[in-house]
């Protein structure tokens, strides 16, 4: 017999936060998880799930405030899951991940000594995402844009997004009213039907090239050059309208065939100085600001010399490497992702850059390639996806001897593994920086140095 039921209401005390920013109360040692609460609070819930190992709750009213709290911007943010700590103070929110960090280092790296630096976060911790991907379904009989409820593939209406530029939301409500004026069909997933699937958005952070990408099922758009003709109008800094098709009933957004609807192919913006070409598909650090913050940590722990060889492992399109070709002697970037692969050569040429090499391939079967070659690196950096490192890649890495490996992560828990592994290697963690780049979301992003012990 479980200790709670479907629809209780309950008075409880809130002991901690999961990793996704849910409260957690406990009732003779069973969990409940809460949304939208606080450590340290006491407040009233109504159960709305019950699991044999925990349940879930929402907050009905708070009868004690944790000092963290801060007022709501729109509820909806925390419900969509696009802004879960947005009830959570910055400064708490920036403590709250340097903890998570010091908490998978004592559980899973068993390095408990080991001393995590404070966060580095935003100065105006809003407003900060460069690109948005927007679904499009019909609701009450009228095309609408916002972002699906957590865990299901209900549209809950949004105009204001709190973590995207300003510029980018009225793009988006400014696509929305021509499609509507068009009559545009919104895509019906239940049946795979209707026409516009999503609006997608980015914002050259510095440039201010504004790209918009009319995701479809079907290539034809009925009344199209009129319909771009209208959101060229309504976005005059508009400087590029591509449309994407997608006819799969199907999660992944993107389909196959793109084509430019007006203007140019890509948008252009810069990361520490260097300018960047990013077409509808190609990756780009959502954040600009704080990826600049992340590659200069980066690069001050790697602590490069002229002389230096680095290989830029998991390179994506380049940004890292040509960022720090300048500084040093020759760069080696690899990327399983043939396209990424392309755009870093086109970036390589746009910032005139020659002492980078670019490959494609799996990072753990490259890296052995070049050793058998003679590649000597000083420095390895590696930024891996949330899976981590292979463990043949780290054998290999640590087997060519390089003087640091710099580990860019963005999951806390594979990267509290992998540096275990190192450590048995012979290399020794000796430095580790959060920094913050997907603020009100639980999500927190590591610089490790690993140094060669002699
Ligand atoms: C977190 S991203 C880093 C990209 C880049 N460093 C940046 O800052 O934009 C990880 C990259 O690793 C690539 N990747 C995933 N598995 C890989 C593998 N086995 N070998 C090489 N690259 C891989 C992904 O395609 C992705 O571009």
């Amino acid at each position: 017999m479980l200790p709670v039921s479907k629809n209780d209401r309950l008075v409880v005390d809130v002991i901690d936060l999961t990793h996704e920013g849910r409260g957690v109360a406990k009732v003779d040692g069973y969990p409940i998880f809460i949304e939208n609460a606080l450590p340290g609070e006491q407040v009233k819930i109504h159960v709305m799930k019950v699991g044999k190992k925990f349940a879930f709750a929402k907050v009905l009213n708070i009868l004690t405030e944790s000092d963290s709290r801060v007022a709501l911007e729109d509820e909806t943010l925390i419900r969509t899951g696009i802004a879960p700590l947005q009830h959570m103070s910055y400064e708490a929110q920036l403590d709250f991940k340097q903890k998570q960090v010091e908490n998978v280092m004592r559980k899973v790296a068993k390095m408990p000594e080991i001393e995590v630096l404070p966060t580095m976060g935003m100065e105006d911790p809003t407003h900060y995402r460069n690109k948005a991907q927007i679904p499009v379904r019909k609701i009450d009989g009228e095309l609408q844009t916002g972002f699906y409820r957590r865990n299901s593939h209900d549209l809950v209406p949004i105009e204001s997004f709190y973590i995207q530029d300003e510029v980018i939301d009225q793009a988006v409500i400014a696509v929305r009213e021509v499609l509507r004026k068009f009559n545009v069909k919104p895509y019906n997933e239940e049946d795979n039907t209707g026409l516009i699937r999503h609006i997608i958005v980015r914002h050259g952070h510095y440039t201010g090239e504004l790209m918009v990408v009319l995701v479809t099922r079907v290539g034809k758009i009925f009344q199209g050059d009129k319909v771009v003709a209208e959101i060229v109008e309504a976005l005059p800094n508009v400087t590029s309208i591509i449309q994407n098709i997608n006819g799969d009933q199907t999660n992944v957004i993107l389909g196959e065939w793109t084509r430019t609807l007006y203007g140019k192919d890509v948008i252009v913006d810069e990361l520490l100085g260097k300018r960047y070409e990013i077409s509808a598909k190609s990756f780009f650090q959502v954040n600009t600001k704080q990826a600049e913050v992340l590659y200069q940590v980066a690069i001050d722990f790697a602590d490069l010399k002229e002389t230096d060889t680095v290989i830029d492992a998991y390179c994506g399109t380049g940004t890292i490497g040509l960022t720090i070709a300048d500084k040093v002697e020759h760069v080696y970037g690899m990327e399983i992702v043939p396209e990424a692969i392309k755009d870093a050569k086109r970036n390589q040429e746009i910032n005139d850059v020659e002492n980078v090499t670019f490959q494609v391939g799996a990072a753990e079967y490259v890296l052995p390639e070049w050793q058998e070659k003679g590649i000597e690196a000083d420095v390895i950096i590696v930024d891996p996806p949330r899976k981590g490192l292979k463990e043949s890649f780290i054998e290999t890495s640590a087997a060519m001897q390089p003087e640091k490996i710099v580990y860019v992560s963005c999951n806390p828990s594979t990267f509290a593994r992998d540096v275990k592994i190192y450590a048995g290697l012979g290399y020794e963690l000796t430095k580790i920086q959060p920094v913050d780049m997907f603020p009100q979301t639980p999500h927190v992003e590591v610089v490790g140095l690993l140094t060669k012990m002699n």
